[in-house]
């Protein structure tokens, strides 16, 4: 499995989370704001990739859309997709289904939340959870895909997040982001991420990181945490989308008012 960026795409990819489009589309039933038409417009501006968290519970993505994106994805070759979830709940049989239909998928996160968790809030732990992911991890790959471990940002968990057979590990980053705007706090996890992120380096393993990363803190990350292959952000960007986009549109309603006289 390909843990390494490749030597033309050094800089850090943005895959975009497109979950939170589903939670306000499943309000209504018009299907609106489309996820496929999100996404779309993420790849047109430049993200990399397209990642999404489907819940047993089908809060935000649904079945429907790990497929409606799948097709979209098999237009955008350079572009990757990372589904992520828990492996013993409903993750590995849609990416079975995924890859049957002939649809891409580069990279599954696995992420050990339970049964209609609030939101994810804690990494693998090791060795107690290295026995059950071995077969899983052997089944993702003979799907072809990458398989990612979401993980705390443990120094010594590292080695055994490779030795189980992961490719890459996606360091939690909400405490980081939790504890940012204190100067003090920030430089400590810091520190603790940037020790994680060299141990998993140096076990062999590329890094990835998310979760509430934002405008705010990404740089910081990006700067202190070198080499970071992949950092997935839903929570902050698409809230940024409807902040950064609320002007135009309240021009474009207008326009359609005006229209009318
Ligand atoms: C692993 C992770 O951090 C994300 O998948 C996150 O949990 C997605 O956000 P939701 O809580 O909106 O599903
Ligand atoms: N893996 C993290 C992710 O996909 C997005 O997390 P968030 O930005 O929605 O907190």
């Amino acid at each position: 499995m390909n843990a390494t960026p490749t030597a033309s795409h050094r800089r850090t990819a943005l895959s975009v989370n497109v979950n939170k489009v589903a939670l306000l589309r499943n309000s209504r039933h018009l299907g609106i704001p489309s996820v496929v038409r999100a996404a779309t417009l993420c790849l047109q501006a430049g993200a990399d990739g397209i990642t999404i968290h489907p819940r047993p519970d089908e809060r935000h993505i649904r079945r429907h859309d790990v497929f409606d994106l799948g097709h979209l994805m098999a237009e955008w070759p350079d572009r990757e997709f990372n589904i992520e979830g828990n492996p013993f709940h409903n993750l590995l049989d849609v990416a079975d289904e995924l890859v049957r239909q002939g649809l891409p998928l580069h990279q599954l996160t696995f992420v050990p939340d339970a049964v209609n968790q609030f939101t994810s809030d804690h990494g693998w732990c090791f060795p107690d959870d290295a026995e059950r992911l071995g077969p899983v991890i052997a089944r993702a790959h003979a799907l072809g895909a990458r398989v990612s471990l979401f993980m705390d940002p443990l120094p010594e968990q590292m080695a055994a997040a490779r030795a189980v057979g992961a490719d890459r590990v996606e360091l939690y980053t909400e405490p980081y982001a939790a504890a940012w705007a204190d100067a003090a706090a920030r430089a400590a996890h810091l520190q603790r991420y940037r020790a994680a992120a060299e141990a998993a380096q140096a076990a062999g393993l590329a890094v990835n990181a998310g979760h509430d990363l934002n405008r705010d803190n990404l740089t910081d990350f990006l700067r202190a945490v070198p080499g970071v292959a992949e950092v997935s952000i839903g929570h902050a960007l698409i809230a940024d989308a409807l902040e950064l986009g609320y002007a135009e549109t309240v021009r474009a309603y207008l326009r359609c008012i005006a229209a009318a006289d």
